[in-house]
């Protein structure tokens, strides 16, 4: 293992995807030859992240509903945090309100949750705000859906989880996105890179901001280290 290069935590849609959340078949190589360790963060639901790991060929070690399920292959760990039944609850009364969560009746986005509720973003936010905060939850709007998420964990709480088991300093890594919901893991990593097409948090939270944005974004944030 190449001790200069950083362990990497990476976000998916809108850093390792373009706007559609296409992967960027740029990265895959790139992420299948890092040298140390590599972690997938992301507000999608697991099965997911575990499979671009998969199709990678690389070890499974995954933060996903943005730190609500947190599993490491290696240690054979799997967390699960966050008042899922709060958010199940915030879906139906968002649904008695005359509201779908907008994916459909299969739901592909929801249907493999255990911890948060994803509502698609041409679907009213107010009353989703509303019916969120009254639970003690909160609403993050990743760019590619309105997260129904509880504030107890996110990104950083699962990078903690995932250096816990690894025995890893999150200082170590650096840590690449796009949006909101990587602000905690941006502010732990030692070096936060935010893509061109990153939300204003992501963009005051990060180190360095790359001039490509998504994939290409990716590929120029880690080029220092790519010999
Ligand atoms: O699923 C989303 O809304 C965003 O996913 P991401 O955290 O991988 O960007
Ligand atoms: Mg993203």
């Amino acid at each position: 293992m190449d001790n200069d290069t950083p362990p990497l935590i990476v976000d998916i849609d809108g850093t390792l995807t373009d706007e559609n959340r296409a992967i960027d078949p740029h990265v895959m190589p790139v992420l299948r030859e890092w040298p140390a360790r590599v972690v997938i963060a992301t507000g999608k639901a697991m099965p997911f992240p575990i499979a671009l790991c998969e199709f990678l060929g690389i070890e499974r070690t995954v933060v996903a509903e943005n730190g609500g399920v947190v599993f490491v292959e290696a240690t054979d760990e799997l967390r699960l945090e966050g008042d899922h039944e709060a958010a199940l609850a915030v879906g139906e009364a968002y649904r008695d309100l005359g509201h779908d969560l907008g994916f459909g009746q299969v739901d592909l986005a929801n249907r493999w949750r255990e911890t948060e509720l994803v509502v698609s973003r041409d679907r009213p936010l107010e009353p989703l705000e509303e019916l969120a905060s009254a639970r003690g939850l909160v609403v993050l709007d990743t760019g590619f859906a309105y997260h129904v998420t509880d504030p107890v964990v996110d990104k950083g709480t699962g990078l903690e989880a995932v250096c816990a088991e690894l025995g890893f300093e999150p200082a170590e890594f650096l840590a690449v996105g796009d949006s909101v919901n990587d602000a905690q893991m941006f502010d732990l990593a030692g070096e936060a890179v935010a893509v061109a097409n990153a939300d204003e948090t992501a963009l005051e939270r990060a180190d360095r901001v790359t001039d490509a944005s998504y994939g290409d974004g990716f590929l120029e944030a880690v080029a220092p280290y790519r010999s």
